[in-house]
């Protein structure tokens, strides 16, 4: 669930205004219209209450361009289980705490499968990933390829030289800059160059093949984030062929793979001098070569693994960084106490230690302010239903797609105090954490189907932004003026104008 809402605006205009597309339009509204007359819903099924709809596009329309916020409008109606129509697909809306336990803990294994795009199918080695790849042994065995290997606390701490040196790289960027920086911008970099280099053991940024990797990248995940009209109405699916979508689609799918194929070739020749420890690719093909952890893989998942890491670790942790700084910068009281923490805890010292980062306990509580506040993927990733089961008495069928409004759960009167406020010093002397046990604050999931890069995502935002506010005074470029704090539509709620800020060095 994503970017879809843009592209089917966008797609909509083209069918709306196309009069070949008019006529067709018109058939599938009789098509509906004879199905709402031929079908009922089982008289004995209880369902969950549903808003208003249109003809064909149901609840489409309702969706808006930020649909966490339009959601938890029609949750506040409707109440904590919706059942909206996205097109012909049923959507089941979670907005509170115990609907998203009885989801993602009560019945975690029937809701442990992912709606299938036909964009992630052509784009992911039709499903090969670990984040869309159907339930079941394959995605279990790569779920553990990723928390044992890849993603496992210790392996996150073999990278922390990765992220010493991007950070200091930052650092120089911002102490060589005679004016304001876009913070936005090198967030998006850095958070790309650790991944990069944990992934591939070297950044990818200059000369030819560095240029065409960025902006193929850049595609890809703009692509990614996509469903066609087709998913939801599949009368329509040949929007997306005529309108060159698909075409799109297959060309980016064609060149990352000879891509990832180069990358992988050149290091089956030339292996590296230990392929047991360095980075995710060689991890990987030690895993596919030897079968040494018992489990074999196919080449193509090394390839949608890697994906996978890129389009869920780069986006989301640059988020996070983003709005930490911008409440920050609005707030001087909590940028001084997170200031005056760090400072003292760092003392004289040249560099910010792993050691040092544990005792950062309001550093801690400002980045949990802020994934609650503003939370990364604030419809997590969609589910769906494996079966028919009952939900707080009512009864879902199987293969209704489930959308959990994690942004809305964290502005739950019911569990917080003064929700719309800013306040990291509520999670001090709080054990409340986002590891997937308290359902009121779930950025990253939770259950079978819980993020495992948290720990990964975690050391980079606490190193870099210790980091800025140790070694600089921040203040916005224009005092006066008030932070536009718009978010722009997609899967991760981004600030939709880049951050701008100010900085002086900091002298002890
Ligand atoms: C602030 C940063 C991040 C946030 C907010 C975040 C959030 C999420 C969420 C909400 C899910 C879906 C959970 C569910 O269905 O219950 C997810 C899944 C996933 N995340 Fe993250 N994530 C972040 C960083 C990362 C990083 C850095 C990586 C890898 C390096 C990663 C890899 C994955 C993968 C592979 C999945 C799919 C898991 C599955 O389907 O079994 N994420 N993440």
């Amino acid at each position: 669930m994503s970017k879809f809402q843009l592209l089917i605006q966008q797609q909509m205009n083209e069918v709306i205004f196309h009069p070949f597309l008019c006529r067709v339009l018109v058939s599938l509204f009789l098509f509906w219209a004879i199905t709402k007359l031929f079908y009922k819903p089982a008289a004995n099924k209880k369902l969950p209450p549903s808003p208003w709809k249109l003809p064909i596009l149901e609840n489409l329309h309702q969706l808006g361009s930020l649909p966490h916020r339009n959601l938890q409008s029609l949750a506040k109606k409707h109440g904590p289980l919706m059942l909206l129509h996205i097109g012909t697909v049923p959507t089941l809306v979670v907005s509170s705490a115990d609907a998203a336990r009885e989801i993602m803990k009560t019945h975690d294994l029937n809701f442990a499968d992912r709606p299938q795009s036909s964009v992630s199918r052509r784009l992911l080695y039709d499903f090969k990933d670990v984040s869309v790849a159907p339930y079941g042994e394959y995605w279990r065995q790569l779920k553990s390829i990723c928390v044992l290997q890849l993603l496992s606390n210790k392996r996150v701490q073999s990278f922390h030289s990765i992220r010493v040196e991007e950070t200091a790289l930052l650092v120089n960027k911002i102490r060589n800059s005679t004016s304001s920086v876009n913070l936005s911008e090198m967030f998006a970099q850095i958070t790309n160059d650790v991944v990069c280099r944990s992934v591939f053991g070297q950044k990818y940024i200059d000369g030819q093949n560095g240029k065409k990797f960025l902006s193929l990248l850049a595609e890809f995940l703009e692509l990614l984030g996509n469903f066609t009209l087709g998913d939801f109405i599949p009368g329509l699916s040949w929007i997306s062929r005529v309108n060159g979508f698909d075409a799109r689609v297959d060309k980016v799918s064609k060149e990352m793979d000879e891509f990832l194929e180069g990358v992988i070739r050149e290091r089956m020749e030339t292996p590296g001098e230990d392929k047991n420890g360095a980075n995710f690719v060689d991890i990987l093909l030690n895993i596919y070569q030897s079968n040494s952890t018992g489990i074999s893989i196919h080449r193509d998942s090394i390839k949608a693994i890697i994906l996978d890491v890129y389009a869920a670790g780069i986006e989301t942790t640059s988020t996070v960084l983003e709005w930490a700084m911008t409440e920050l910068l609005r707030h001087p009281s909590a940028m001084k106490k997170l200031q005056t923490e760090v400072r003292e805890i760092v003392k004289d010292k040249q560099d910010i230690t792993e050691n040092d980062l544990k005792k950062m306990h309001y550093l801690k509580a400002v980045i949990k302010e802020n994934l609650r506040f503003h939370t990364p993927i604030p419809l997590l990733v969609p589910r769906v239903a494996r079966k028919d089961v009952k939900i707080m008495g009512y009864d879902i069928s199987a293969g209704t797609m489930v959308i959990t409004n994690a942004w809305a759960i964290g502005r739950d009167p019911v569990s917080w105090d003064e929700p719309e406020k800013f306040r990291p010093d509520r999670f001090l002397n709080s054990s409340k954490d986002f590891k997937g046990q308290d359902f009121d604050f779930i950025p990253f999931g939770a259950g079978r189907r819980g993020c495992p890069g948290i720990a990964f995502a975690m050391a980079t935002k606490e190193f870099v932004l210790a980091n800025l506010v140790q070694k600089f005074d921040w203040k916005l470029p224009d005092e006066g003026k008030e932070l536009d704090m718009k978010e722009r539509p997609g899967v991760t709620a981004r600030i939709d104008v880049p951050l701008l800020a100010a900085a002086t060095q900091y002298r002890s």
